[in-house]
């Protein structure tokens, strides 16, 4: 008995506790849950609590996985610099099927030579997105307009927003990738938002965030009714709708009429020196997986940005006002502005900065691993250790922004109205994995936004304002609110 003893204590020493030099944390990580039983209900809100007591690089196990979460804006700085710490951890390893090397494909959570090369590639072709006739600000455009319509639709009656900018932005970004216009109401674009949409209302949960790093126990999780993994079908379920089209531009491929994302790869992938990641089975396996990356990464990110910018436009009908004189000086107020006059917007660009700052959508980045044994800012941190980049720390460090949980447009503006955006505003994150879509999400936020305000003052359906507290059950998303869309004459 002892002996068993023994064992039982020899193997969680081995696993359960930190090596020397690594940074402080909670103490007593327990076998399989690590230090869960210290996390509450909200991840953000006891991080925030571990800076105040260990300070702003802090170490704790979340299930089996050791984890470093940085807290200010110096270490995410260097770390997301640092080669070391430029590999993502194995997330649901084999899901998305697996390269000959045995690495993952796409581009989130692939690593080495996959990851540069596809990176590269995606990062150009949403950057200087055009194809024939297809251009990314008509394509968003279209998506405005309707958007506008079905708003004009209901007639200024309250409604809830969760899920109304889901459809436009997957559409847009279905036109992007696909080529193929698709209607409002296409039954498999609404499934695949509903099921992004669970998903990110539950990944504030420690057992998800459990289950993601440890697929071992996913099940266990799943049947006790503590995380349900929609994310996980969800992908699936892209990856089925996906398919077809992939099938289809391959059958119809011309080298000299490139049509949209989809096109611009197979074009890669026949290129003889195109580089490993574009060859063969590998190269066609990176595509579909990049194309789901897309959606995945680019759909309930942008939406929910929208869903906060409607909170805080319903809540402060001065900035409202002010936008609107902005646009009627630059469009004659009856057009979506084109993303080059927005140069001309400095408190429009003040109030989109300030929405993404406070809305603080993607609160704890997207963890990265370290690739070796490494020595960061004077602590020792393991091969295999995963690390967090909290931006949600920075996005709300009173030592970056005065009274932070304020909206306050004009704190981007100097004494002449000129715009000028701040270093620690990083909800895309920073260094070599920071957002590819940054420049199409910029551009969505900036059209959507400016749509809605042309089209509709957004008002309060009573004199209450709409709480801008987060919802306990989610670190990202507003509590449940409605709003009225008046058409403006
Ligand atoms: C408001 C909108 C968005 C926000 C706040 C956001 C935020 C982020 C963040 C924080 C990361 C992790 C960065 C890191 O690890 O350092 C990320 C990665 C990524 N994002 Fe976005 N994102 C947005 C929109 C988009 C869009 C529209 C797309 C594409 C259509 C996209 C595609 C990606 C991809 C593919 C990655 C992984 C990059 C890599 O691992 O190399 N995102 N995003």
């Amino acid at each position: 008995m002892t002996a068993f003893i023994g064992l039982v204590f020899t193997w969680w020493y081995k696993n359960y506790t930190q090596p020397k030099g690594f940074p402080n944390g909670p103490n007593l990580a327990l076998p399989f849950i690590g230090h869960g039983y210290k996390l509450g209900s909200n991840v953000v809100e006891s991080y925030h609590k571990f800076r105040g007591k260990y300070g702003d690089i802090f170490g704790l196990f979340l299930g089996p996985s050791r984890i470093v979460v940085l807290n200010d804006f110096d270490s995410i700085q260097e770390s997301g610099f640092h080669d070391d710490f430029s590999d993502r951890p194995k997330f649901l390893p084999g899901i998305k099927g697996t390269l000959s090397d045995g690495g993952e494909p796409g581009v989130i959570f692939s690593n080495g030579k996959h990851w540069s090369e596809q990176r590269r590639f995606a990062l150009r072709t949403l950057r200087d997105f055009g194809f024939g006739k297809l251009k990314m600000e008509e394509v968003i455009d279209e998506q405005v307009n309707q958007l506008c319509s079905a708003l004009e639709g209901i007639r200024g009656q309250p409604m809830s927003v969760f899920g109304v900018f889901n459809t436009s932005v997957v559409n847009a970004l279905w036109t992007i990738t696909t080529g193929q216009g698709v209607c409002a109401n296409d039954p498999r674009i609404q499934r695949i938002t509903q099921l992004l949409n669970e998903f990110d209302e539950s990944s504030a949960s420690p057992w998800v965030l459990a289950a993601l790093l440890f697929p071992n126990i996913e099940s266990i999780l799943s049947k006790m009714g503590l995380c349900q993994l929609q994310f996980k079908t969800a992908l699936y379920e892209i990856r089925n709708v996906c398919k077809r089209p992939i099938l289809e531009h391959e059958e119809t491929f011309d080298p000299n009429n490139l049509r949209d994302f989809i096109d611009a790869h197979i074009q890669k992938q026949r290129e003889p020196n195109s580089g490993i990641s574009f060859q063969g089975n590998d190269g066609k396996l990176n595509l579909q997986v990049v194309t789901e990356d897309l959606f995945a990464a680019g759909s309930s990110t942008v939406s929910l940005t929208l869903t906060w910018a409607v909170l805080f436009l319903a809540n402060h009908s001065d900035v409202q006002t002010k936008i609107q004189e902005e646009l009627k000086a630059v469009t004659g107020g009856n057009r979506i502005p084109t993303n080059s006059e927005r140069q001309n917007m400095p408190f429009t660009e003040a109030t989109i900065h300030e929405i993404q700052r406070l809305s603080n959508i993607v609160p704890n980045s997207v963890p990265r691993e370290a690739r070796k044994d490494t020595h960061f800012r004077g602590y020792f941190i393991p091969k295999g250790t995963q690390i967090f980049p909290n931006l949600g720390e920075v996005l709300m460090d009173p030592q970056h922004f005065s009274n932070p949980k304020k909206f306050h447009p004009g704190r981007f503006l100097d004494e002449n109205g000129k715009f000028v955006p701040s270093p620690y505003v990083i909800p895309f994150g920073l260094g070599k994995r920071r957002c590819l879509g940054e420049t199409l999400a910029r551009v969505e936020l900036f059209k959507f936004f400016t749509g809605i305000v042309d089209h509709f003052k957004v008002e309060r359906p009573s004199k209450d304002l709409l709480s801008e507290d987060r919802s306990p059950l989610s670190a990202n998303r507003p509590n449940h609110f409605e709003v009225c869309f008046v058409t403006r004459t």
